[in-house]
């Protein structure tokens, strides 16, 4: 059976400065269930996208449905449903650093008013998957960096959310760290979880060969196969390409 597509983008455009468009004519549909990785390089567009899709800045220009429905287009009161529905890992982890791993990762639940039994059972099983069980009680700024971006995935899915975004997750990380990040992502996407991860390190989709890549390339975007053949060519030897 074909998947239905969660997210839709039609014909988005965005721009913070008059007449400067980073997306110009945007259009595409991801399906429930896709890891999909977002390739471009550095202010092709990625994070404003990720934003967009969480409901932090709105298109100047088309529509973004999410499950059918227009995200921009939200009542106040059901803004903060829609972004529990998403989770989103950032590069700089964003974590209250002199806070504990448990603390944090309770604080999307505990918002969400999960009663503390169920807030203590979920952390208990989040901090067993990303495998820091043993350091529940560390602030966080005593952590290796690859532990703080486990402790930021947990806190991301925390809610079970449909969609996790990723921005350059592995961006700080080295090698060895980004390797167990990725894993811990596909294991995500493998629950059933809506996956995107953007980024300009070719070397990441090592990780999950068989993932989607859409590569943003002047605004638009571009299916690998499509963007190798059309964009990549032309881009030789110019800027703005990787
Ligand atoms: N709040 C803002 N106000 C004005 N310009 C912005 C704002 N946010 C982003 N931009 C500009 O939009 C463009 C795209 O930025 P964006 O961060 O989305 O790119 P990116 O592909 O994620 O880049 P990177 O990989 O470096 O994070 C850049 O030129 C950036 O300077």
């Amino acid at each position: 059976m074909a998947s239905l597509p969660l997210i839709q983008c039609f014909h988005v455009a965005k721009s913070y400065v008059a007449g400067e468009d980073i997306l110009r004519d945007a259009n595409l549909q991801i399906l429930k269930g896709e890891f999909l990785f977002l390739m471009g390089p550095s202010g092709a567009g990625k994070s404003t996208f990720l934003k967009m899709l969480l409901g932090l800045e709105a298109p100047t220009r088309g529509h973004i449905l999410v499950d059918g429905r227009n995200i921009h287009r939200l009542s106040r009161k059901d803004i903060p449903a829609y972004r529990r529905t998403v989770g989103m890992v950032f590069q700089d982890f964003k974590l209250l650093p002199r806070d504990s791993v448990a603390y944090n990762v309770a604080l999307p639940l505990v918002a969400a008013g999960r009663p503390p039994g169920l807030v203590r059972s979920k952390v208990k099983a989040l901090l067993q998957f990303v495998g820091l069980e043993k350091k529940a009680g560390t602030p966080c700024c005593r952590l290796s960096g690859g532990e703080q971006q486990r402790v930021a995935l947990a806190r991301a899915v925390a809610n079970d959310p449909w969609i996790l975004l990723a921005d350059e997750p592995t961006g700080n990380l080295d090698p060895c760290a980004s390797a167990v990040v990725m894993e811990l992502m596909k294991a995500v996407h493998d629950r059933g979880t809506t996956v995107v991860v953007a980024t300009h390190d070719p070397s990441l989709l090592e990780h999950i060969p068989e993932a989607r890549r859409v590569h943003i390339h002047e605004g638009v975007f571009y299916e690998e196969a499509e963007a190798s053949s059309t964009v990549c060519a032309s881009a030789l030897g110019g800027p703005g390409w990787d």
